[in-house]
């Protein structure tokens, strides 16, 4: 007889892999819209366990910080998915493998939701059907706004909005001349603390330049990767924000003056270089190295067009 961990019907001994890519969000101009998913990965593994309660073992970035209970960003996503299907959290003991670095701009938080989110989906597999939209929505009542989450699920460069009746998305397949570099500082800096800088209104002509410059992104990503550096200039979040991250907004001046298309990474303070051709990565990490007295570490992305995964191990003889 197979064991149940409570009165949902998952088995005790299943197991399961989840998979989440960092995302960047805003790239210049699409304030809490545009997002783009990257090649690094925080990684979950999960089993059902008998004992009640949900532990996390955090290796990696977040070790030793992150709570590992039922308060871990991941343990409450996944529990958010429970309550909202009305469905008991079995007992879990989950192994996150966590890659991206927090409070940086690669959406660690939005990642941590989806991961847990993506874990649910897995264990309730067979019990309740979970489709995109509701993945969606879900991560974007956690995370606040829907620019991180879309790409860390679907992949791609996404475009996402709030309609009256919730988050959307559209996928994008980002041109294969768009190369992408971050530069991630050591120093920290909460999104929180980086929305709490924001205006509750901004000059119109502000917007309008905006608009401009995010519908230009969208075809300087997909078709004419040339126009990066013009289509990712910003007005709406950017110098609202540089008195908190002084470095990252000289370090933005600094790159773009040399023609390459950099800007903040979601709320920073990393920097997201955008390149036309690869050659531009390498000659980003040249001028930070010899322009700046900071160490700013260079990452090196493709873009990532799978998204968030999640794989379930049934427990033998239990299908
Ligand atoms: N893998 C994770 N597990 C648990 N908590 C996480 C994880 N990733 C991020 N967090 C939480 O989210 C915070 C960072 O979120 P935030 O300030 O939005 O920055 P980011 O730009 O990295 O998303 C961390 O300090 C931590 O509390
Ligand atoms: N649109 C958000 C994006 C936050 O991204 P993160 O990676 O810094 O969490 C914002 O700019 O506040």
């Amino acid at each position: 007889m197979t064991h149940t961990a409570d009165s949902t019907s998952i088995p005790v001994g299943t197991t399961l892999s989840v998979k989440v890519p960092a995302t960047t969000a805003n790239l210049g101009p699409g304030f809490d819209t545009l997002g783009l998913a990257l090649s690094l990965y925080d990684e979950l593994e999960v089993e059902v366990r008998e004992e009640p309660g949900i532990h996390v073992n955090v290796l990696g970035v977040g070790e030793g910080v992150v709570p590992t209970d039922e308060t871990n960003l991941v343990a409450r996503a996944l529990a958010h998915v429970f309550e909202r299907f009305g469905q008991p959290v079995p007992g879990l003991e989950i192994v996150a493998h966590n890659a991206i670095p927090h409070s940086r701009g690669l959406g660690s938080s939005g990642a941590a939701i989806v991961a847990g989110i993506m874990a649910a989906k897995g264990l309730l597999e067979g019990i309740v059907d979970i489709g995109s939209i509701e993945l969606l929505e879900l991560a974007t009542e956690l995370e606040g706004h829907p620019d991180n989450v879309a790409p860390a699920l679907f992949g791609g460069l996404t475009i996402a909005w709030v309609g009256e009746d919730g988050p959307k998305h559209k996928k994008l397949i980002a041109h294969r001349g768009v190369s992408a570099v971050v530069f991630v500082p050591e120093a920290a800096m909460s999104t929180a603390l980086a929305r709490s800088l924001q205006p509750a209104s901004v000059p119109h002509e502000d917007a309008i330049f905006n608009v401009s410059r995010s519908a230009l992104l969208v075809a300087a990503l997909i078709q004419s990767p040339e126009l990066l550096l013009a289509a990712t200039e910003d007005r709406l979040h950017q110098s609202y924000r540089a008195s908190a991250m002084l470095e990252t907004d000289e370090l933005i001046r600094m790159l773009r003056e040399h023609g390459l298309a950099a800007v903040v990474s979601g709320a920073g303070p990393s920097v997201l270089v955008l390149g036309n051709d690869p050659s531009q990565r390498l000659l980003a990490a040249d001028l930070v190295a010899a322009n700046s007295v900071s160490t700013w570490q260079p990452l090196m992305l493709a873009v990532d067009f799978k998204g968030a995964t999640v794989m379930v191990h049934p427990v033998e003889g239990s299908a």
